[in-house]
């Protein structure tokens, strides 16, 4: 399953907002559109729209070649994608990869070339990334387990495989798994509508459950261990995901349930000291207030819509990352593992 696909002069996203009802592919040709797919959630789930961001630049390029100042409309083409989204560092992360390319490249008329290979790299690595995570995480478990997962971080918020399910579907293949528990995800029910989806293609066993009835499933301990993705993770472990992660991690705690939060190392940020610090995304009120167009709440009802929640880093169990399972004292593990690996 993919949600990205990519050649030099254009980018095709399978609209996320229309699934699990419509599976509609846009084509896309300038990094100005892509950056409104990308606030519009067409693509979402921080890895994809770091891919997509990638292609986006690649696109731009190829699109303005021979135009007389190539480079600074390059360069805002990467300011204005960035700004697309404000939370999932994975964005910034890949735009500065594509700015060290125009940096890096002195001639013009290589940039469009050398600025897809680079946006080609980002993908292939973000899917030999995620099997490893989800090797990774596997690992963790012994067999019979049963996950609660959150959002929808699979093949169609990465560029294939997944991080959170990613492992979920590692655990599947190796047959340690017995069930999992998807959150539908309010307000944007990625888990409803896009992790049911994933599962169902892949033969998973899964029940949808809604948000509220996490606790409750603790409680009668139909859970062993909570997995989830990251948008950002600060240098001291505090975990920026969507909205509800930080009160699956409270539960977890209470209950004594393992959670552990799945991520390339391209999401953890190590310039970000702590949670505090990390830009909360604020979305339309109409997003909590609507569903699918048609308003649940009485007229003049106001509602609150931050995108996502900062999961302190005490309340994680560990860290899943392509180069292993990183644990507290984050402070010291996660600038350890980056050092080491690169
Ligand atoms: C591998 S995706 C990790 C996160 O990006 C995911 O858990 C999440 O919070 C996605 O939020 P979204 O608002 O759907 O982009």
């Amino acid at each position: 399953m993919q949600a990205i696909r990519w050649r030099q002069d254009a980018l095709d996203l399978l609209d996320q907002t229309k699934l699990p009802q419509e599976e509609i592919w846009h084509t896309y040709q300038t990094a100005h559109d892509v950056a409104q797919a990308i606030r519009d959630m067409k693509v979402r789930g921080a890895p994809a729209i770091g891919t997509a961001g990638a292609f986006a630049v690649a696109v731009e390029a190829n699109r303005l070649q021979g135009s007389n100042n190539l480079r600074a409309q390059l360069l805002q083409a990467v300011a204005h994608l960035r700004q697309a989204r404000p939370t999932a560092v994975n964005l910034n992360w890949a735009m500065d990869r594509m700015e060290a390319v125009i940096a890096a490249t002195d001639d013009d008329t290589k940039l469009a070339e050398a600025l897809y290979a680079k946006a080609l790299q980002i993908a292939q690595d973000d899917l030999r990334v995620n099997r490893a995570i989800g090797d990774a995480g596997a690992a963790l478990f012994e067999t019979g387990v049963r996950i609660l997962t959150h959002c929808n971080t699979g093949s169609l918020a990465t560029t294939g495989y997944g991080t959170a399910l990613g492992v979920i579907r590692s655990l599947h293949a190796n047959g340690q798994l017995t069930h999992v528990f998807a959150d539908e995800t309010r307000p944007y029910l990625q888990g409803a509508r896009l992790t049911a989806y994933e599962l169902l293609h892949e033969g998973i066993p899964f029940d949808i459950v809604t948000d509220s009835m996490a606790g409750h499933l603790m409680q009668q301990q139909m859970v062993d261990a909570v997995v989830v993705g990251a948008d950002r993770i600060a240098k001291n472990g505090d975990t920026a995901n969507k909205i509800g992660t930080y009160a699956l991690a409270v539960l977890a705690r209470y209950h004594g349930i393992p959670f552990y939060v799945a991520a390339p190392t391209s999401t953890i940020d190590l310039a970000t000291t702590s949670g505090a610090d990390i830009p909360i995304e604020q979305r339309s009120a109409r997003e909590v207030t609507e569903i699918f167009g048609q308003s649940i709440a009485p007229v003049g009802a106001t509602a609150l819509h931050p995108a996502f929640d900062v999961t302190p880093g005490e309340l994680v169990t560990g860290i899943i990352t392509e180069f292993g399972v990183v644990r507290a004292p984050y402070e010291e593990s996660l600038p350890a593992l980056l050092k080491e690996e690169f």
